[in-house]
């Protein structure tokens, strides 16, 4: 069975209108006008059990009313949802206890009592046993070390403990699906580490499906083998992310350093050739840029075979300009000039 299965999905929100003045504000009064904002438009999507696919776009680009639907908070304006065989919105009882929910940017806690009272809490509103919970809760608790937090009030903790609690809560009642919405907003990186951990090792051992939003593309990397890419409402690329980086990815640049100084008409003539492109970046070191048609290991053997070289640094386009593009063009479907065929 399909974890998640969207067909033709959209949303619409009315907004009021405010008109302009005093006399704009009093016609408001009497006669209301609205705007309608598509935030999601027609999209469709698999997603099988067990696998962790990453939910990007930029600000706006309808990430979160999508979550909102898939979980049953919002009730879509058209189109199909399955998620577990249930319709979000209308099996509410049954779904809510397959999944698991943590917005980033909201608390599921209580925020004035302990948090071992607020998972207790849960536990009742999710029917847990006590024995079932007691068992997870410790295997949680040590997992994501929690143990001298149980009973401070979620208002004392720090955002990394918080965040590690609402893992925690979310996953009490043994959910098969987690969606996650800005899971390490605002974490150091020692917390988004353990994070990401953790969730790998979900995934590993329960085969927990996961569909995380989130801007911090390390997320992606360290989780994901699977992006949705949306914007504007629509699904502009849905695939592996190491596809969309050799799709987009321009070249490779590799740094030398050379033992002596070693002038740039000398290394122009060894690689002369091949079309690439050198910059100096002082007497000893060099760049050389090759587009993907230019094997590395021929360009490396050109540079070897007339100069001495100290060291060498491989750089690949990094995913951050690589998206970043994308959202710029708005699509990501890659011009024959980009992607050098
Ligand atoms: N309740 C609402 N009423 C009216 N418009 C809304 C509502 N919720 C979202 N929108 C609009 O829908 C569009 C998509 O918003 P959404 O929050 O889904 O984007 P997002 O991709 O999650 O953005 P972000 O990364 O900023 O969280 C935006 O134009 C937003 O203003």
């Amino acid at each position: 069975m399909l974890a998640i299965d969207v067909k033709d999905l959209r949303k619409q929100f009315k907004v009021q209108k405010n008109r302009e003045g005093l006399s704009g504000a009093l016609k408001d009064l009497f006669k209301r006008e609205y705007n309608e904002v598509t935030a999601v438009k027609d999209i469709s999507f698999q997603i099988p059990q067990g696998e962790i696919c990453g939910y990007i776009g930029e600000n706006g680009a309808g990430k979160s009313t999508t979550i909102k639907m898939l979980t049953g908070i919002l009730v879509p304006t058209a189109g199909h949802i399955k998620v577990n065989g249930y319709v979000p919105y209308k099996d509410r009882e049954q779904f809510v206890g397959g999944i698991g929910v943590v917005f980033g940017q909201r608390s599921q806690l209580w925020w004035d009592i302990g948090v071992i009272e607020s998972f207790q809490l849960l536990r009742k509103v999710y029917r847990v046993s006590e024995a079932d919970f007691r068992k997870r809760l410790d295997n949680l608790v040590e997992r994501l070390q929690l143990g001298d937090l149980l009973n401070r009030p979620v208002r004392k903790l720090s955002l990394g403990q918080r965040m590690r609690c609402e893992l925690v809560a979310s996953l009490l009642h043994n959910p098969s699906i987690l969606f996650l919405d800005e899971p390490t907003i605002g974490l150091d990186i020692v917390v988004k580490t353990e994070i990401r951990d953790f969730l790998l090792e979900m995934n590993r051992e329960h085969g927990t499906t996961i569909l995380l939003t989130t801007h911090d593309l390390q997320d992606i990397e360290a989780l994901c083998s699977r992006v949705i890419m949306l914007d504007d409402g629509r699904i502009i690329y849905d695939g592996g992310l190491d596809d969309l980086k050799s799709r987009w990815s321009k070249g490779r640049e590799i740094q030398f350093q050379f033992a002596g100084h070693t002038p740039l008409a000398k290394l122009q003539q060894l690689t002369e050739e091949l079309a690439v492109t050198w910059s100096l970046e002082n007497d000893v070191t060099a760049k050389m840029w090759l587009p993907h048609e230019v094997n590395v290991s021929d360009a490396l053997s050109k540079v070897v075979a007339g100069t001495e070289i100290r060291d060498i640094k491989i750089f690949e386009t990094n995913t951050d300009d690589i998206v970043r593009s994308i959202y710029s063009s708005g699509s990501a479907e890659v011009s024959k000039e980009t992607s050098g065929q």
